[in-house]
């Protein structure tokens, strides 16, 4: 009798150990688990503010100054637009495929070409989620940023080498012109370009970031040309500028035929939620 209950004394002691042991087992998952959540957590609070701050400009009225050195060559832009990307670090211009001096241009293109080449891209599978870099991350989050891409330069891009992309190629022209035109009024001096077209679907988004990293790339300057010829106020998908001199926005409505410039390395932004089928933009920077 006495034997039996020392046994069974001893199983229930077994079995406390056992008990003790799982637990502990137990506690040190849970802290290894929560300590992965909170690293997660960490990593995703980064990708939600995935850049460093613009930088600030040079003086509280301009972001930068731009010396008028030959108006004779203005074509698309006028002194006006000088001064408002130096103090407003952004410049809006509508009708750009007639908005020209130049009688041919005004003739050759029309955007619902240029929309259907591009449509035509996207449905053929050309464009890939896009990605967004950091340093030596990157990431791949439909909430962060929801677009589809595919490059649009000559150097690499074989539907534009082969003539596949002749409305695109003569827009691609039109906003090299753009750059032609800095040069020769401003002496901007921009020979390197790199341009993308991007198609954002319903409820599509890209929080607020900065097109040039500090001491990074050297984007100078982003031309974004907007394709929605239809767009409508419902439709939402607005580029949010933001002034880093008081925190104030402006929202840009990404309408058909508007082109919109900024200072990249200055002007921080972001695209509201998109609530059309396809809301597409051809951005070209200068280096
Ligand atoms: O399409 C836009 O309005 C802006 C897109 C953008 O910010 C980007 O691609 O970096
Ligand atoms: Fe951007």
């Amino acid at each position: 009798m006495y034997a039996i209950r020392e046994r069974e004394r001893e199983r229930v002691f077994i079995l406390l150990i056992v008990l003790f042991k799982t637990n502990t087992i137990y506690f040190y998952l849970c802290r290894d688990i929560s300590q992965i959540l909170s690293l997660l957590n960490q990593r995703q609070k980064q990708q939600v503010e995935p850049t460093v701050a613009a930088p600030s400009p040079i003086n509280k009225d301009k972001y930068v100054e731009l010396k008028i050195v030959d108006d004779s060559k203005f074509n698309y832009f006028n002194k006006q637009d000088i001064i408002d990307l130096e103090t407003k670090g952004y410049l809006v211009k509508d009708q750009f495929l007639t908005n020209t001096k130049d009688q041919q241009e005004q003739q050759q293109l029309s955007i619902q070409d240029i929309y259907l080449e591009c449509d035509g891209l996207y449905e053929s599978k050309k464009l890939k989620e896009a990605n967004m870099s950091r340093g030596d991350g990157k990431w791949n989050d439909k909430s962060i940023r929801s677009d589809s891409l595919v490059w649009l330069n000559k150097e690499t891009n074989k539907d534009l080498q082969e003539g596949r992309l002749p409305n695109i190629s003569k827009l691609l022209q039109r906003i090299d012109n753009l750059r032609i035109e800095l040069n020769n009024t401003i002496n901007y001096a921009s020979e390197k370009t790199q341009t993308q077209l991007a198609i954002y679907p319903n409820g599509g988004r890209y929080v607020k970031h900065c097109d040039s990293f500090l001491g990074g790339n050297s984007r100078r300057i982003t031309i974004i040309y907007y394709l929605n010829y239809e767009w409508k106020q419902q439709d939402g998908g607005q580029l949010r500028l933001y002034d880093g001199r008081n925190g104030s926005t402006s929202d840009v409505d990404p309408i058909g035929d508007r082109v919109l410039i900024f200072l990249s390395e200055h002007i921080e932004h972001e695209v509201l939620e998109s609530n059309c089928d396809k809301r597409m933009a051809i951005t070209t920077w200068l280096y």
